[in-house]
């Protein structure tokens, strides 16, 4: 939890390796690659919901397999992964900026109405998420560029508060119009607050639509398809794993009790209660209305096609 974020996973694992290298490169190519095959488990096992690390791992993999073929000497394979970790960055914001403009444009287009709208959004997807910009945010931010936001309502996201601690900072930041609510007043906002659409982030978007995010996800979910309010899922394709068909067998990351039952330290639940605490939940595809990628905005059942296209 030092990182956290699907896309900022990956980073940070990249360019924390690359750190690694330069720091105290080995010598010997054979042992170089020893050296990144186990670093890379372990940053892999580190967060498993997200598919980011290991996509970003695969690809350092394959692209290092065939630098050590050229050199000799393992300095300039060092120096090609610090670049490949690097090239990491700019794309996601690249890829986060794509996003944000395209999910505009949908939302905008399926409200209809020419006014200001106004978003609910779950966890922190913003930049402290990603490589800068942000996915589900990135889509609050260029709706704010646009002149068309409303308003934003944030879930505080327990039980780790990514909302109300880091979301309400970017917001505050950014002087974007917010609002805070806990995670039970989702139900409420949604018929009492006008909420034209539901933007949050993913984890691992599977082939079928299923998608893995912060848990309390699929709750609102189901609120917005009572509502009748558009559910839509942010995410690069570096997000989506497409080697899972659905999404029942996504790992999902157990965190301790202790995030449930302490507040700062201090223990606030009562001794001796049992917690569950999954820190992600899958919420169904039936139940996601769009998955807007920096490679188009799909409905779940196109986005294995719509993605598969031009790679
Ligand atoms: C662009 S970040 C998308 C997701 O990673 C985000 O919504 C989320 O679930 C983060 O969970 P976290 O446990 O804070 O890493």
């Amino acid at each position: 939890m030092q990182v956290r974020g699907a896309p900022a996973i990956a980073i940070v694992g990249s360019l924390s390796l690359a750190v690694e290298l330069t720091s105290s490169p080995p010598q010997q190519t054979a042992d170089l690659l020893a050296f990144v095959r186990e670093s890379l488990a372990l940053l892999v096992g580190a967060r498993p919901t997200a598919v980011n690390m290991k996509k970003a791992a695969d690809e350092l993999s394959a692209f290092l397999a065939e630098e050590a073929e050229k050199p000799p000497c393992p300095s300039p394979v060092v120096v090609s992964v610090i670049r490949w970790a690097e090239s990491l960055l700019e794309k996601d914001v690249k890829d986060n900026r794509m996003i944000g403009d395209l999910g505009a444009q949908h939302i905008l287009q399926t409200a209809g109405a020419p006014g200001g709208v106004v978003i609910m959004t779950h966890c922190n997807t913003g930049s402290l998420a990603t490589a800068g910009y942000g996915t589900a945010l990135g889509v609050v931010r260029s709706l704010q560029a646009m002149g068309r936001l409303s308003h934003v309502f944030c879930t505080e996201t327990r039980p780790y508060n990514q909302g109300s601690r880091l979301t309400a900072y970017e917001l505050v930041y950014e002087k974007i119009p917010a609002t805070l609510i806990t995670d039970s007043m989702a139900a409420v906002t949604m018929r009492e607050r006008q909420v034209t659409a539901v933007v949050v982030g993913a984890d691992r978007v599977v082939a079928n639509g299923d998608t893995a995010n912060k848990v309390g996800t699929y709750q609102l979910a189901v609120l917005a398809k009572h509502h009748g309010i558009p559910f839509c899922v942010a995410a690069p394709s570096t997000s989506c794993d497409l080697s899972l068909p659905t999404g029942g067998s996504i790992v999902i990351e157990e965190r301790p009790g202790q995030e449930l039952t302490d507040i700062n330290g201090v223990r606030v639940a009562a001794p001796g209660i049992g917690v569950w605490n999954p820190a992600f939940d899958v919420t169904p595809h039936e139940l996601i209305t769009a998955i807007i990628t920096e490679r188009g905005v799909f409905r779940p059942e196109e986005l294995k096609d719509g993605l598969s296209r031009g790679l």
